[in-house]
């Protein structure tokens, strides 16, 4: 940590509390508005974008000052409605001014928030995973009302319900919960570093989204480490947009603006976005930083490609949730002005980020590798962030010492320990018995369910999911191994590794989906790519192509194929 005065850099701010320590266990969010709306009260802490009719953009800016003195009423609001330290709150609002509003007054006050995105995570899911939960107050937009209704999302346990950003009927509004004036000094949750901050819900690419507690010192130790390795700067230097829910949350505590773009978080996946509205707001604020799926970032870089924009303001672009092709670090490059520079970010939502890597290396380097079969290189493991490849199992592993950690090189199973890294999941032993390992000294390690291996500089190397791997009698195949040398073949767009069970064994597939470059005979493509295949250690033996119109993706992120998903389909095609 730098030595820097506390407004100016607020991840150090808790120097100027005598009694919470430097490097905080607690999430600090409120605290820091509330010195920045002091110091600067006309400081624009979120400009949201709009778009007229006519295609034009509208900016509303709201300040520090009004973000604090809403979200300090709103603080008192809710402990007069009996909403406190560890109410668990469903919070389904995609960013907004009243969306920071209610994070800033919830964190003040130490309740827990509940994220899940209904159209990320389906609809219908949304009713179990809020069951497995159990939140007892819902924070949601009319539209996340008129669903709740409908689909009986939280009927057995919530008891509060309040309508953000319009109204809804019968349903009192955050303006209807706040207090007429904000207290002279806030009251200070008591809340311990071991309390529950945020429950958060993985995307569901191998099952049922797992609920994913983030306490108290995790998010606090996160917001720290993105803060820091993001180096966005600090205060006025700060423009950053994130397209992702929650992701306000690094802006904000850098005493910074977030920009919310002309999006529909919740109705669309991020691969829909209208990217010239979203290259003319970045154009427009100066956008310094921005945090991105894959699938935007091929959006907004092909429109940025087909009209000759540039987008020189922004200094770093982080993708990440999925993985990130170099073809992408390439088209992000040519967007971007020369400091500009696209990281991927390898985490998970139980472990957000653990690596990082630059376009450049991947570019003059790793991207080659990969294209020969050796996996997708994610980078090194960022400050305090542990990384160790294990004997890949199904089974769960009780206690770091009952495993021995692989030699550098050797592929096996990806765990991480780290601070911010979740420590098990709400209410479910299972799930945190099968993603977790526990040390002698009280730490979790986290089993991020993905296979690869470390280089001899501590890189880590990935070969995909563990439970997407195609195991034949001879020879294991792993999905980041083989994809990228088969897309690296005109006519492919996309592939998918799959497993095709037959005549009680498996047999891999590789599903392909056409670039529109070739437009050859599909035998003469296959034909090609099973020569293809035999130049790589990785990719010799396979043999069976299917071409597929479109691969089926996650709605998320828009980018993760469900490989299980996509094999059983082909197997019942076979037999049909
Ligand atoms: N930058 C990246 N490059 C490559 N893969 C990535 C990257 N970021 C994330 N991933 C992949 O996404 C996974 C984490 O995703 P997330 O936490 O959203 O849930 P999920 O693993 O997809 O779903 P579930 O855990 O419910 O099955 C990682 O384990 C990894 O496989």
């Amino acid at each position: 940590m730098t030595g820097r005065a506390p407004l100016e850099h607020p991840h150090t701010g808790a120097a100027t509390h005598g009694d919470i320590p430097v490097t905080p266990d607690r999430v600090r969010v409120a605290d820091l508005v509330l010195e920045v709306a002091r110091a600067h009260p006309d400081r624009v802490a979120l400009v949201r974008t709009t778009k007229r009719r006519d295609g034009s953009l509208v900016h509303h800016e709201r300040t520090y000052g009004e973000l604090s003195d809403r979200a300090e009423r709103l603080a008192a609001g809710l402990r007069a409605n009996g909403i406190r330290e560890g109410t668990l709150c469903s919070f389904m609002v995609p960013p907004s001014f009243d969306a920071l509003v209610l994070g800033t007054a919830l964190f003040r006050i130490g309740a827990t928030l509940v994220g899940i995105e209904p159209f990320s995570h389906g609809l219908r899911r949304v009713t179990r995973c809020l069951d497995r939960v159990g939140p007892e107050v819902f924070f949601g937009t009319p539209s996340a009302h008129l669903a709740k209704r409908l689909f009986g999302w939280g009927r057995r346990t919530v008891r509060q319900q309040y309508v953000v950003d319009g109204t809804f009927p019968g349903l009192e509004t955050l303006d209807d919960l706040m207090v007429d004036t904000a207290p002279a000094e806030p009251t200070q949750a008591d809340v311990d570093p071991g309390d529950p901050a945020v429950i958060a819900f993985t995307t569901g690419s191998t099952g049922m989204p797992k609920p994913t507690v983030l306490r108290q010192r995790n998010f606090a130790a996160m917001i720290e480490l993105v803060g820091d390795q993001w180096s966005l700067g600090n205060g006025d230097d700060v423009v950053d947009m994130p397209t992702f829910p929650m992701f306000w949350i690094i802006a904000l505590s850098a005493g910074g603006q977030v920009v919310v773009p002309p999006m529909d978080f919740t109705m669309k996946g991020p691969g829909d976005a209208d990217p010239a509205a979203l290259l003319r707001t970045i154009e427009e604020h100066g956008v310094r930083s921005m945090f991105a799926s894959p699938a935007l970032l091929r959006n907004l870089s092909e429109h940025a490609r087909q009209g000759s924009i540039k987008i020189p303001s922004v200094r770093r672009v982080v993708a990440g949730g999925a993985e990130v092709q170099g073809p992408l670090f390439a088209a992000v490059r040519d967007m971007l002005g020369s400091e500009g520079e696209l990281y991927s970010n390898y985490g998970a939502t139980e472990a957000l980020p653990l690596c990082e890597i630059d376009g450049t290396t991947v570019l003059e380097e790793t991207w080659e590798r990969t294209e020969r079969g050796e996996g997708l290189c994610v980078g090194r493991g960022l400050p305090g962030v542990e990384l160790r490849i294990v004997p890949a199992t199904e089974k769960p592993i009780a206690g770091i010492d009952d495993v021995e950690a692989l030699p550098t090189g050797e592929i096996g199973e990806v765990i991480a320990r780290s601070p911010h890294i979740s420590e098990d999941y709400f209410d479910a032993p299972g799930p945190t018995a099968a993603n977790k390992i526990a040390a002698p000294d009280g730490s979790v390690w986290h089993r991020l369910g993905d296979v690869g291996s470390l280089d001899e500089q501590g890189r880590l190397w990935l070969g995909g999911r563990r439970s997407h791997q195609v195991v034949t009698p001879g020879k294991i195949y792993r999905p980041l191994q083989v994809e990228p040398v088969v897309a690296t073949h005109k006519a492919v767009r996309r592939a998918a590794l799959v497993a095709v069970p037959c005549m009680g064994s498996t047999v891999p597939v590789v599903c392909i989906e056409r670039s529109g470059e070739d437009d050859r005979d599909t035998g003469v493509i296959t034909a090609e790519l099973r020569n293809m295949m035999g130049r790589h250690e990785a990719t010799r033996g396979l043999t069976a192509f299917v071409e597929m119109r479109r691969l089926p993706v996650d709605r998320r992120h828009n980018a993760k194929i469900d490989r299980p998903a996509l094999g059983a389909a082909l197997a019942r095609r076979r037999k049909g």
